[in-house]
């Protein structure tokens, strides 16, 4: 592998649940927490349009190696956060005191590729110019941000067509990961909502991303995809990646998430462990201000077991896949 396609798989030791259970009951579940090892820290992001005031995140720690989720009810501005953080907005205050850094690394003034290349991306819905492009042209199309200033450095070497193939290559790997591989050459908008999900998924994930933030990963996804994209999404935590996601059903956060933040009307109201947050007044309020008729989820399917069952199934798929692969010499 090429340097910038290096591995970002690292074992933080996050796979087992006691050590992540571990680690956040050390977090004070209070809004703006610090963490022992933030991979994100966001101070004074304000962002307001004309006179309305959608996000005003004073602090906020996301924790390396944990799946962390973004709830709140709808208009409490985490999609404006999101774009604010990823470089496709710019905050009110820029240049007035907002700050956030990714892995120690200062992001305020990058543009949205540099962000990527960074190491954090974003998922991206498909949009109708994507959905009119194939699927394996969506994932070259995610490579783009991890090669950056490289990919164009070796087009001038005559090194593109070698570079290209390994793009392909990889893009090959996490399309058979996603059970996408027999799609390659459909056109991406032919896929179901769930497959579309995974897409943009893989496509994130072409850049070796080391924090992956994801939008709504269950909208529109049927209940036997929401299982696999769930073990998916368990998957990469547990091979060392940081996940950041938003999400509105609490059954999936719930099921998920290592930690939850809480924003309501632009601000961060509450953070704490799945099982408690959801309890905490200000994040009732929160939804019952906004709409009566939220489901907070249920704690009945939250243990170990169900989700250790979840991440099993996906790696037992994975292995078969791989050892297919092997067999057909596809790797
Ligand atoms: N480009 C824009 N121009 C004007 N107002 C905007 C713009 N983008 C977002 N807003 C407003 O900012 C507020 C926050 O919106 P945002 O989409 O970030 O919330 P959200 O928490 O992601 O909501 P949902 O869960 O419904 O997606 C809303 O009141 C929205 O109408």
């Amino acid at each position: 592998m090429s340097e910038q396609m290096a591995d970002p798989k690292v074992d933080t030791g996050l796979a087992d649940p006691a050590a992540r259970r571990a680690l956040t009951s050390g977090f004070d579940a209070v809004p703006g927490a610090g963490k022992p090892d933030p991979i994100l820290v966001v101070d004074n992001i304000v962002r307001q349009f004309g006179g309305m005031t959608a996000v005003d995140v004073q602090h906020l720690e996301v924790q390396r190696g944990l799946i962390t989720a973004l709830i709140g009810p709808n208009g409490a501005g985490k999609t404006t956060f999101f774009n604010l953080i990823t470089g496709f907005d710019k905050p009110t205050t820029a240049g007035k005191g907002a700050h956030w850094a990714f892995d120690g690394r200062t992001l305020d003034k990058t543009s949205a590729s540099s962000v990527a290349q960074a190491g954090m991306v974003r998922t991206f819905q498909l949009t109708k110019a994507l959905s009119a492009m194939t699927v394996i042209d969506n994932m070259m199309l995610g490579a783009q941000n991890q090669a950056g200033e490289n990919l164009l450095k070796s087009m001038f070497r005559g090194t593109w067509a070698k570079q290209e193939k390994e793009i392909e290559a990889k893009a090959d790997e996490l399309l058979a990961r996603f059970k996408l591989f027999e799609k390659k050459h459909d056109y991406a908008g032919s896929l179901s909502g769930g497959q579309r999900k995974l897409l943009e998924m893989a496509r994130a994930l072409m850049s070796d991303p080391k924090m992956i933030m994801l939008d709504e990963p269950m909208a529109g996804v049927n209940p036997a995809l929401t299982q696999s994209l769930l073990g998916h999404i368990q998957n990469l935590r547990d091979e060392g990646m940081t996940v950041l996601f938003v999400e509105h059903d609490m059954h999936v956060v719930r099921h998920i998430s290592d930690w939850v933040a809480v924003m309501a009307e632009g601000r961060l109201v509450a953070e704490g462990a799945a099982d408690t947050v959801m309890s905490d007044p200000a994040v009732i309020d929160a939804y019952l201000g906004a709409h009566h008729d939220t489901d907070l989820g249920d704690d009945a399917l939250l243990t170990d077991a169900a989700l250790e069952g979840m991440a099993d199934e996906v790696a037992a798929e994975d292995a078969e896949r791989e050892a297919e692969e092997e067999a057909e010499g596809l790797r």
